[in-house]
């Protein structure tokens, strides 16, 4: 324990840019700090990952049956209301499991929100004085709302999660990550959606013509895509709301998700009163996630980085804190390959080297037809496709896969593309067969 201060660390925040590194930073002996001023865990947990991918396991399942239908008799009903208590049930548990894990560690949570007094010294709620010898900022990232009249009448990813009926008619404003994954969602458990989009572009940061063939099945299944939508205004219509968009145009509907991106967690912190470089993007850090005032670092989503704000790069930076903090290393952070994936039904997932790079850098890219090969037949996938790049020495640096199992294709590729693996190597390593990990391995 320092001497001068009540911690050596404090973390402001406790999602994963903080626990995964905290609970073991507190085990090797340094005194540590945790506050909060929501749920202990975060976003991913409570309202973001395990909570999405609880309510979209009946969906995953439901295009499976729908494909074995020669072979699986009867009908499958869905049932909104048991799906959003089975997820409460499953993550209701998570902020006590986590705080046990901090506190079992060694460390200490504090409830309550957080504002620099100075670069030693945080309040909480403003009452408690809490001093630190280091502080990480780890306070994420929320929802960014629409600057348009009405804006009031909308909802979060949140909101949408905690649902107690799904509505009949559902528009969703916006067409990234949380825009695809929950009209996937809503449109299986029957609600009539709409998405709205900014431009002509759906999960830009994908491969295009992987989403395409997400958005060509979503329509199929009843969804409308409205391109360069140029939402308007929001206002109340009886028991619907009135959407205005594009040129005097208009829709009603039940029930309005925004879905428009999200900002950092930086207001009411007192980052202006150290003296802390930040801005709309969030929190600057130079290559050990140290920020200009010397004893004060940043982990997570709320990093102003080129990185996708995705739990991965969280967990990775809280575990490079423990290190650094413990001394374990004086290096910079060296982000491994952050893969990702949108779990839309089918999934596209990627990691490293994308395909338009590797396009420019005339890498090599095969392709591959997984719809043709027997072990995505076994379930029928009728859109399941890769691709694979391999540079110049022929080391696979990149993958690409839309499937319903494609986050797990591309988990399994991960050892080969970030430790560079050529070919001679990757045939040096024979998986369990037959799996989808190993189908991905013999691919690279
Ligand atoms: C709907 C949704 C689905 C997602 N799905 C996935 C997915 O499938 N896979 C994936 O990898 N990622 C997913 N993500 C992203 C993932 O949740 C984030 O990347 C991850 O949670 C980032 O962790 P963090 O610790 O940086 O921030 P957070 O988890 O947001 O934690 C920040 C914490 O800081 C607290 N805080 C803020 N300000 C203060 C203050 N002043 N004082 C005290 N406490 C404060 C907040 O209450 C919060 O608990 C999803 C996100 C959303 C919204
Ligand atoms: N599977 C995952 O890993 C996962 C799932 C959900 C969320 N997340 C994380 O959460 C973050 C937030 O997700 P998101 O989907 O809100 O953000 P996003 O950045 O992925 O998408 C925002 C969307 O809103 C659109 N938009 C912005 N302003 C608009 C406007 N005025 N009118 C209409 N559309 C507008 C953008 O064009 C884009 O389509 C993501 O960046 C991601 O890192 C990850």
């Amino acid at each position: 324990m320092s001497a001068n201060y009540d911690y050596d660390v404090l973390y402001i925040g406790a999602g994963h840019a903080t626990f995964d590194g905290a609970a073991p930073l507190a085990k090797t002996g340094v005194s540590v700090g945790v506050i909060e001023s929501g749920l202990v865990g975060g976003t991913c947990p409570n309202r973001g990952c395990n909570a999405k991918i609880t309510l979209d396991e009946p969906v995953k399942v439901t295009r499976e049956t729908e494909r074995l239908n020669k072979i699986l008799k009867g009908d499958i009903q869905v049932d909104w209301a048991e799906n959003e208590a089975q997820k409460q049930a499953i993550i209701d548990p998570l902020p006590e499991n986590l705080t046990k894990r901090l506190e079992d560690g060694g460390a200490t949570v504090i409830k309550g929100h957080a504002t620099f007094e100075d670069a030693h010294t945080v309040l909480v709620d403003q009452k408690k004085t809490i001093t630190a010898e280091k502080i990480v900022i780890a306070t994420g990232l929320r929802p960014h709302r629409l600057d348009i009249p009405g804006t009031e009448l909308a909802h979060d990813s949140e909101d949408f999660m905690n649902l107690k009926s799904m509505p009949d008619n559902l528009v969703i404003v916006g067409s990234g990550y949380i825009g695809m994954e929950f009209a996937t969602i809503a449109n299986a458990f029957g609600s009539k959606v709409t998405v709205m989009l900014h431009s002509d572009k759906v999960l830009r940061k994908f491969y295009q013509p992987f989403v395409q063939q997400v958005v060509d099945d979503l329509k199929k299944r009843g969804v409308t895509f409205v391109e360069n939508s140029n939402v308007q205004a929001f206002e109340q219509a009886g028991s619907q709301i009135k959407v205005s968009y594009g040129n005097d145009e208009s829709l009603k509907t039940d029930w309005i998700l925004d879905a428009t991106g999200r900002i950092p967690n930086l207001e009411n912190l007192g980052l202006e009163k150290v003296g802390i470089e930040f801005d709309k993007t969030g929190v600057s850090v130079n290559d050990y996630l140290q920020t200009n005032v010397d004893n004060i670092y940043a982990s997570g989503d709320v990093i102003s980085n080129d990185l996708p704000k995705v739990t991965p790069a969280a967990y990775y930076e809280s575990k490079y804190l423990m290190r650094l903090f413990s001394k374990q290393t004086t290096d910079p952070i060296d982000m491994p390959v952050i893969p990702s994936v949108v779990f839309t039904s089918p999934r596209i997932a990627k990691a490293g080297v994308s395909v338009e790079e590797a396009e420019k850098k005339n890498y090599e890219i095969t392709d591959n037809d997984l719809a043709n090969y027997w072990y995505y037949q076994v379930d029928q996938e009728p859109i399941a496709h890769s691709k694979e790049i391999h540079d110049d020495s022929g080391k696979l640096v990149g993958v690409t896969e839309i499937s319903d199992q494609a986050q797990d294709a591309v988990n399994a590729l991960l050892p080969a593309i970030e430790f560079k693996m050529d070919r001679q190597q990757v045939g040096r390593l024979v998986g369990i067969f037959p799996t989808i990990g190993y189908a991905a391995w013999h691919r690279a």
